[in-house]
């Protein structure tokens, strides 16, 4: 990595900015605060944290009365933290402290944010010549009807490519379209709808080293938005046929069948197998978190192994083609980069309060979250078969399911003029902070 660049000395002048205002705040409670107030106002703070964190848990964990004073605590340990304070009369105090610290964590975000598009920045792609016969499956469901909306039939065509429009009455079997297109003389394939459609052409793309175009008209688009495309437009994603070029990714396999996200086993798949999810995504899951976090279940415990190392028994198993970006394991962010080779692993085990409390407070570094890199997952029940949410699609798969990363094996067709994928939201980390701020280029 170049040394001492403009990039360099921006992040380093923010992380100096970033210190210089939290170490102000902090003098500051301590010098102001603590001296006039005592340790208690700081205790009660701790306290309501906790609280809150233990009444989160109880609303996603319990049902009934217990849910409704989960709720309950969850909002009045705050409210009473506040009513507290404000009788004791630091406001002023509190909002001088207030604004030193955001103004720190705004600059320390910012610093670690510069550093890390440098560290992330997406290979740069390979000019591409345009295709001959592209053959483009659209889906005029996807999106709730985007491929009408956007006029991607005619515009397609107007580009000179064969559209082959899906028949939702019946199922189609997209990846037997794809290889009778190849067949036919496809040299580019690509598709407008969800990303599990896009990963069944996109695996007949990598088997004949065809380039891949993805057309953003899915409802989520999670695989358009890691390759910087367009989500607001989709017809934007055709200009790849004629001004585009060539990234090389990853793919990953799922009991030999193709994803381009995530396959997901545990709770979060049940709920996604159940016909309810699709009318009432929150509601369902809220309904459902319950029975499949109980210890007690029927359900069988999953095992899995990374590489051959046993993860703590998971409740939740995410398995990403790529990392996920550290700050967002739980939300199920976006991937800085989907060329690194290795699989992302999180193993969520969450077994009462304690537990819950201690990921409402420490998040991605409580011992209830597993975080891992492998090539090769393994995962195993005392059953036939597990339920397996792969990109969104719910399905049964045979045990063991071994899901395996195929670096490189994938080429996106994409426009040369594209949006670029959103910033990486980045965790504060006061270390990496100190070592922008104080220590050699680049060491971050
Ligand atoms: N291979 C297929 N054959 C027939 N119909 C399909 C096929 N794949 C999907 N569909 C139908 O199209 C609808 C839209 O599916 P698709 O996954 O493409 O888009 P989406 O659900 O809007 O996007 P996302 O996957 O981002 O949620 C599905 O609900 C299903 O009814």
């Amino acid at each position: 990595m170049a040394a001492d660049t403009k990039h360099d000395r921006r992040a380093r002048t923010l992380a100096q900015l970033a210190v210089v205002c939290a170490a102000a705040s902090l003098v500051y409670l301590v010098a102001v605060v603590l001296l006039h107030e005592g340790l208690q106002l700081l205790a009660v703070g701790v306290a309501t944290v906790i609280l809150a964190g233990v009444g989160a848990w109880w609303v996603v964990s319990r049902r009934g009365p217990i849910r409704w004073i989960g709720a309950a605590i969850a909002v009045a340990a705050p409210v009473a933290m506040i009513v507290l304070y404000a009788h004791r009369g630091v406001w002023f105090d509190g909002i001088v402290m207030l604004a030193l610290w955001t103004l720190g964590v705004v600059c320390a975000r910012s610093a670690l944010r510069t550093a890390a598009a440098r560290r992330n920045a997406v290979a740069e792609g390979t000019p591409a010549t345009p295709p001959h016969h592209a053959v483009l499956i659209m889906n005029p469901k996807s999106g709730g009807g985007k491929v009408e909306e956007f006029d991607l039939v005619a515009k397609a065509k107007a580009l000179g490519a064969e559209v082959v429009l899906l028949d939702v009455s019946q199922s189609q079997d997209v990846a037997a379209i794809a290889r009778q297109a190849v067949k036919d003389g496809a040299d580019l394939l690509g598709v407008a709808g969800g990303d599990g459609t896009q990963a069944l052409v996109a695996a007949v793309a990598a088997e004949h080293n065809l380039p891949f175009l993805v057309i953003s008209a899915g409802t989520r688009n999670h695989f358009a938005m890691d390759l910087g495309l367009d989500r607001d437009d989709p017809s934007k994603c055709l200009d790849a046929l004629r001004d585009g070029e060539d990234l090389r990714i990853d793919l990953a396999t799922v009991a030999d069948r193709p994803f381009v996200n995530t396959a997901s086993f545990g709770a979060y798949a049940q709920i996604v197998q159940s016909p309810e999810y699709r009318d009432s995504k929150s509601e369902t899951m809220l309904n459902k978190l319950p029975d499949l976090l109980d210890q007690n279940s029927d359900d069988p415990p999953l095992t899995a192994q990374a590489d051959g190392e046993p993860v703590p028994p998971p409740q939740v198993l995410l398995v990403t083609n790529n990392p996920y970006a550290e700050t967002e394991t739980l939300g199920g962010g976006r991937r800085p980069r989907l060329d690194r080779g290795v699989l992302g692993v999180v193993a969520i085990h969450v077994d009462g309060s304690k537990a819950a409390a201690e990921l409402a407070v420490l998040g991605t570094r409580s011992n209830a979250i597993t975080v891992r890199t492998a090539h090769e997952v393994r995962v195993e029940a005392d059953a036939d078969t597990i339920p397996v949410a792969v990109d969104g699609e719910a399905l049964d798969l045979p045990t063991p399911v071994i899901c395996v990363l195929h670096p490189g094996v994938l080429r996106v067709r994409v426009p040369r003029n594209r949006p670029g994928p959103p910033p990486e939201p980045v965790k504060i980390d006061w270390r990496a902070i100190g070592n922008l701020a104080f220590g050699r280029f680049g060491a971050d």
